[in-house]
C-alpha cells in the first residue's frame, strides 16, 4: 500500500449529476488551494463517504429534473455529517426536494445572464454587497424550487426565481440556483471562496509548492529500489513527469524519446539537445520515422492509425525497457481529466470520441507497474509544477502536441512527403504566431493538410494542389475549446506566405470551430 497524496489535505467533495459544467466546479476550488475530487452521484455511497472524508461537499448542476420520476438524488448521509453543503442548479433542487421542499417545472425558464438580488445577508455573499444589492450571474435552469425546506431562507431572488438563493445557516446548507462556477458569473469565484474558506473554514491548502515534495516522497516509497523508464516527448506532461522522476529516483530512471518521424520541424534534436544541456537524466532516442511510417502506409481510418501507433509505442518502450537492463515502472503523464469519470448526458452509455495513444493495454503487456505521479492535476497545474520544479519556460509553456503526431492532422493515407509538407507549413505557422507575440495567448496553435487538392494560378501557370487549414485555440484544459480570433491581416500574412515558399500548397483555410462540437484535433 503507498500512501494517498491527497491524505493529509482537507478535502471537497463535488458530487456529479451530469451537469456540462462540473469540472469548473472543480477547477475554481482548485484556483484557490482546495483540493477535491468529483465523483459520480451513484458510485457515493456511506462508506465512500467514511473513507474520504470531505471537508465539505457540493452537489453539482445535471440535466434531469427533480419532480421526474428515478431522477438522481444525493446520498441522504451528505446530508447527515456535519458539514457544510452547497447545491448547484439541480444540486440546489435535489437538496430541497430531499430536505422536505419541492420542485416544479417554472413558467419562466432562465437561460444566460440574470441578475440577482441579495435579499438577506450571508456569509456567502460576503464581499458582493448587502441587502438591496443586485448581482449579475449566469442561470441555466427549466425547474424552479417553489417550496422550501424548513431551517432555510432565501438569500437572494430574481425576477423568476424566488428561491435563487437560500441558505439554512445553522446547518450550513446552502442552495443556488445559478452557476457561480462559469466566468459568465463574474463573481462566482469568490462566492464558491467565501463557502470554502468561510463556511467550511477550509484554509486553502493545496499548492504546488506542497505537492511537489509530497509527490517526491509518494515516487519514492512506490519504486523502492526498482527501475523506471518514462516515455518522454518534450511536451509538457512528460517533461515535467519526468524531472519529477528524476528528483525522486535520480539515475534508476530512463527516459526513451521516439522519434517517429511524425514529429514538428525540428522536434526531435531540440527535444534530446534541450533536455540533455538542462538534465542529467539518462534519455535514449529512439529513431523509428521508418517502422511508423511503413505501419501507416495505406492506413486512412483515424481510429485505426491511432491504434497502429499506440501500439508501436508499446514495442518501442518494451525493446528500450530490455535494453536498458529491464525496468519495473513505467511511467506516465496521465492527468485528471483522463481518470474522472463523469455521469454521461441523460445516462446514456459513453461513446469513445477519439483513443488516445498511451491509454490502454499498456501496463499489463509490458508486465510494468505505472507510475502516475501527475494523476491529480489538471495542465496548467502540471506547469505550475514544471515552474516549481524549475523547468525552462520552453518547456512549460510549450503548446500541447499529441502522441500520434502528424499522422492525426493529415486526414486519409499518411506519406512521408505529405508530412514533409506539413512539418514546413506548420513551422512558417508557428513562426509567425512567435513573431505576433501571440503564441502564449493561443493554448495550441497547429495545421492539418487536407486531402483536398484544389486549382489555383500561381506564375501565371496552373496548379492544381492541396488545401491546407489552420487551427488555434484558447483553453484552459483542453476539454473545451474556442477558436482563436486572429485579425484578418495576420491570417492573410500567414496564407501568402505558406502558398509562397511551400511546395504542394495553394490554398489557405482558418478553422473557426469551437470545441464542442469540434474538437481540437481533427481526427
Ligand atoms: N514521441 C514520444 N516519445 C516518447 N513518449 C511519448 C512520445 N509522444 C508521447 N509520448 C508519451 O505519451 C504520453 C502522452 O502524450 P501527451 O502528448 O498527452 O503528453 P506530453 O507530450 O507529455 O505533453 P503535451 O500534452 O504537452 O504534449 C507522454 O506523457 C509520453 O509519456
Ligand atoms: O498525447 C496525445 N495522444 C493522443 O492520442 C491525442 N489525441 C488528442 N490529443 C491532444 O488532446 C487535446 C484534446 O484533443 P481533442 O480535442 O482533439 O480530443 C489536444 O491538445 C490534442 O492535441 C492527444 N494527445
Ligand atoms: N443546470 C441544471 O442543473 C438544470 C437543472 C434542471 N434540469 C433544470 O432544468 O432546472
Ligand atoms: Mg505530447
Amino acid at each position: 500500500m503507498t500512501t494517498d497524496i491527497t491524505e493529509h489535505h482537507e478535502k471537497l467533495l463535488v458530487i456529479d449529476f451530469g451537469s456540462q459544467v462540473t469540472q469548473l466546479i472543480a477547477r475554481r476550488l482548485r484556483e484557490s488551494g482546495i483540493y477535491c475530487e468529483i465523483h459520480p452521484f451513484n458510485k457515493v455511497d456511506d462508506a465512500f463517504l467514511q473513507k474520504f472524508a470531505p471537508k465539505a461537499v457540493i452537489l453539482s448542476g445535471g440535466p434531469a429534473s427533480v419532480h421526474g420520476e428515478g431522477t438522481p438524488r444525493a446520498p441522504q448521509r451528505v446530508f447527515e455529517m456535519g458539514i457544510p453543503v452547497l447545491g448547484i442548479c439541480y444540486g440546489e433542487q435535489t437538496m430541497c426536494a430531499q430536505l422536505g421542499g419541492s420542485v416544479e417545472p417554472a413558467q419562466e425558464r432562465e437561460f444566460g445572464r440574470a441578475d440577482i438580488e441579495i435579499v438577506a445577508e450571508s456569509p456567502l455573499f460576503e464581499g458582493l454587497g448587502g441587502v438591496g444589492h443586485s448581482e449579475r450571474v449566469w442561470m441555466s435552469h427549466g425547474d424552479r424550487v417553489n417550496a422550501i425546506p424548513q431551517g432555510f431562507h432565501p438569500i437572494a431572488v430574481t425576477r423568476h426565481a424566488p428561491f435563487a438563493a437560500i441558505a439554512d445557516e445553522s446547518r450550513r446548507f446552502y442552495g443556488v440556483q445559478f452557476h457561480p462556477e462559469v466566468v459568465n458569473t463574474p463573481r462566482g469565484a469568490l462566492i464558491l471562496r467565501n463557502f470554502t474558506h468561510r463556511i467550511a473554514n477550509m484554509h486553502g491548502d493545496w499548492t504546488m509548492a506542497a505537492f511537489k515534495d509530497e509527490a517526491i516522497a509518494k515516487i519514492r516509497e512506490q519504486v523502492g529500489d526498482g527501475k523506471v523508464i518514462c516515455g518522454l516527448s518534450g511536451g509538457v506532461d512528460s517533461s515535467v513527469a519526468a524531472v519529477l522522476l528524476h528528483e525522486a529516483i535520480g539515475d534508476r530512471l530512463t527516459c526513451v524519446f521516439v522519434d517517429t518521424g511524425l514529429m514538428r520541424h525540428g522536434e526531435a534534436d531540440q527535444v534530446v539537445e534541450l533536455f540533455r544541456e538542462h538534465y542529467n537524466i539518462p534519455l535514449v532516442a529512439a529513431y523509428e520515422e521508418e517502422r511508423f511510417l511503413s505501419a501507416l502506409e495505406g492506413v486512412s481510418d483515424p481510429e485505426t492509425k491511432r491504434k497502429t501507433i499506440g501500439k508501436l509505442f508499446i514495442d518501442v518502450f518494451e525493446e528500450n525497457a530490455r535494453m536498458a537492463g529491464g525496468a519495473d515502472f513505467l511511467a506516465q503523464g496521465t492527468l485528471y481529466p483522463d481518470v474522472i469519470e463523469s455521469v454521461s448526458f441523460a445516462g446514456g452509455p459513453s461513446v469513445t470520441i477519439k483513443s488516445h495513444h498511451n491509454v490502454g493495454g499498456l501496463p499489463e503487456r509490458m508486465n510494468m507497474k505505472l507510475v502516475e505521479p501527475l494523476r491529480e492535476l489538471f495542465k496548467d497545474e502540471v506547469r505550475e509544477l514544471g515552474r516549481e520544479l524549475g523547468l525552462p519556460e520552453a518547456f512549460v509553456g510549450r503548446h500541447p502536441f499529441p502522441g500520434p503526431g502528424l499522422a492525426i492532422r493529415i486526414p486519409g493515407a499518411v506519406t512521408k512527403e505529405k508530412a514533409d509538407i506539413l512539418r514546413h507549413a506548420d513551422r512558417i505557422y508557428i513562426e509567425e504566431i512567435r513573431n505576433a507575440g501571440l503564441y502564449d495567448a493561443i493554448w495550441q496553435a497547429f495545421a492539418v493538410l487536407l486531402p483536398v487538392q484544389t486549382v489555383g494560378v500561381m506564375g501565371d501557370a496552373r496548379t492544381y494542389d492541396h488545401v491546407l487549414a489552420l487551427r488555434a485555440v484558447t483553453s484552459v484544459d483542453g476539454m473545451t475549446a474556442d477558436y482563436f480570433p486572429f485579425d484578418h491581416d495576420f491570417l492573410g500574412r500567414v496564407a501568402t506566405r505558406i502558398i509562397n515558399e511551400v511546395r504542394g500548397v495553394n490554398r489557405v483555410v482558418y478553422d473557426v470551430t469551437s470545441k464542442p462540437p469540434g474538437t481540437i484535433e481533427w481526427e
